[in-house]
């Protein structure tokens, strides 16, 4: 059976984890807890393939034993580099680490079979009216860096959320890089850790 491994990355606040909870649970979930970097784990069918989806989900904060960057763009086979589109600097990070998974993970290929192993994500589309990151500019970024681009909200979109993190799953499957596995970030969680989180006592505001 595949393993595939899957990394959500973006300056903090974005809503990495809204985006990961909503794609396991169908739920979005405005609290979550989240002072360890984690990763979660999923078994998928995908065009009648079985595949063990790892998911991995950065902790913003200082924290224990906290991986890299580098370390986990070089553990990962797929990438969602998440921006707000309401905070023009989380688009610059996720600029700059677009950036950075080209260099590294990628080796600067130009070749069209990497392309579809990073998509960008601008997330939070419900609040358009306080929008800072125009949509060509994540188009624009999207081609450059050679991702797919998606606009969407974890908040009020469940069959989008789904159908991104089904098709990054495929196309990172279909890379046919049978790589040999790297040091994972530290820290795993099962379902009932993830129930955790998303009750536990951090509370953001939007
Ligand atoms: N309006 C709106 N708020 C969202 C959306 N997605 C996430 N949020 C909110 O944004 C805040 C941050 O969400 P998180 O999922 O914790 O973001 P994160 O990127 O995992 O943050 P760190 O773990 O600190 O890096 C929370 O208050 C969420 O409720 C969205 O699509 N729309």
């Amino acid at each position: 059976m595949n393993d595939i491994k899957v990394a959500v990355l973006g300056s903090e606040g974005v809503g990495k984890s809204a985006l990961i909870v909503r794609f396991l649970t169908r739920r979005f979930i405005g609290e979550y807890a989240s002072s360890s970097e984690c990763i979660y784990r999923k078994r998928m069918s995908i065009d009648g393939r079985q595949l063990n989806l790892e998911l991995y989900d950065p902790c913003s904060q200082p924290c224990q034993g906290k991986s890299t960057l580098n370390e986990q763009i070089h553990w990962a086979d797929g990438f969602v580099v998440v921006y707000d589109i309401s905070d023009r600097s989380s688009f610059l990070t996720a600029k700059a680490i677009v950036h950075l998974i080209r260099e590294l993970h990628l080796g600067g290929s130009k070749s069209r079979d990497t392309d579809s192993v990073i998509f960008l994500v601008g997330n939070k589309q419900d609040l358009c009216h306080m929008r800072e990151v125009d949509r060509e500019e994540g188009q624009k970024l999207a081609s450059e860096g050679r991702c797919q681009f998606y606009e969407l909200s974890a908040a009020e979109h469940y069959q989008e959320v789904v159908l991104m993190f089904s098709k990054i799953v495929r196309n990172a499957s279909l890379g046919g890089k049978a790589k040999e596995r790297r040091r994972r970030p530290s820290g795993s969680k099962s379902m009932a850790k993830l129930i955790n989180n998303v009750f536990g006592k951090r509370r953001k505001s939007v």
